[in-house]
């Protein structure tokens, strides 16, 4: 019998949990990550973006960490911060066709297209944020700031296991990441490192229960800065201020 006593919007909306960050740093892996550590605690689901492909989904798929079909890709076919910032609609398609289809979920990740450092997901799209650096982008990446680095729920400096090779001080980058964050949490994690993975799970299970009990508000990290790509066609883009598309 389904449960008539609670309003539909509980019953059938996800704790919203965004994953952005520049190429490579991680993302996927991480979404692999929270799958494999939290699929017997909570009812997850996944949501990618990828500009051409879906790629990012058949990599998570083939990780096995879970049932294939909770996984599903948002071909973007723009730059990707467009569509986790800017017309969410595809997305959010997406996001609400996989709690309906799967109800009642408790988390839905949204993976964000590897893009530069000042792609971050409109409140509209998601309830919390993930922002992910990596120790091979360098020490000093988390000094520079941008809006995912200074108001992300989370900031995440990834692969520290390859900071030895790097050069980078862990700490210290840690500290900077700290410094450029208002008190907001930094988590440092290798996946390699059972004591930072249990740190993530941690943060991901508090998020859950507090955006669940109504204790969360959304906030929106900031506007885009300035930059330009190229699309498919070769043409160079530039969007010279946060809302010129
Ligand atoms: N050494 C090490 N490598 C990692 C770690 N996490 C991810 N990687 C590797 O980093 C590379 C990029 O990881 P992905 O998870 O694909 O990164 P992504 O941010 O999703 O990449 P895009 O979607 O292309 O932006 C892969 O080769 C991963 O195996 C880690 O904790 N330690």
């Amino acid at each position: 019998m389904p449960d008539t006593t609670q309003p539909e919007t509980t019953r059938t909306r996800s704790f919203r949990l965004g994953v952005a960050g520049p190429v490579g740093t991680g993302k996927s892996s991480l979404i692999a990550t929270v799958c494999r550590e939290l699929a017997d605690e909570l009812r997850l689901g996944v949501i990618t973006n990828d500009i051409y492909t879906d790629e990012d989904a058949r990599l998570l798929r083939s990780a096995g960490v879970l049932d294939p079909e909770r996984i599903r890709a948002v071909e973007t076919g723009a730059c990707p911060h467009t569509a986790i910032r800017d017309d969410v609609t595809p997305n959010l398609i997406a996001v609400e066709d996989l709690e309906r289809d799967f109800a009642p979920l408790d988390v839905v990740l949204v993976e964000s297209g590897g893009d530069n450092l000042t792609a971050t997901f409109s409140p509209a799209l998601v309830d919390a944020q993930i922002f992910v650096l990596d120790v091979a982008g360098g020490g000093d990446v988390a000094r520079k700031g941008g809006p995912g680095i200074a108001r992300a729920d989370l900031l995440v400096v990834n692969k520290t296991d390859l900071a030895q090779y790097v050069g980078v001080d862990v700490p210290q980058m840690v500290k900077d990441a700290e410094a450029a964050r208002n008190g907001k949490p930094v988590l440092a994690l290798s996946r390699h490192d059972p004591e930072s993975v249990a740190g993530l799970k941690e943060w991901v299970l508090a998020m859950t229960k507090i955006v669940r009990d109504g204790g969360h508000t959304p906030i929106d990290p900031g506007p885009m800065a300035p930059h330009s790509h190229v699309d498919e066609n070769g043409v160079l883009i530039s969007h010279t201020h946060a809302h010129s598309h």
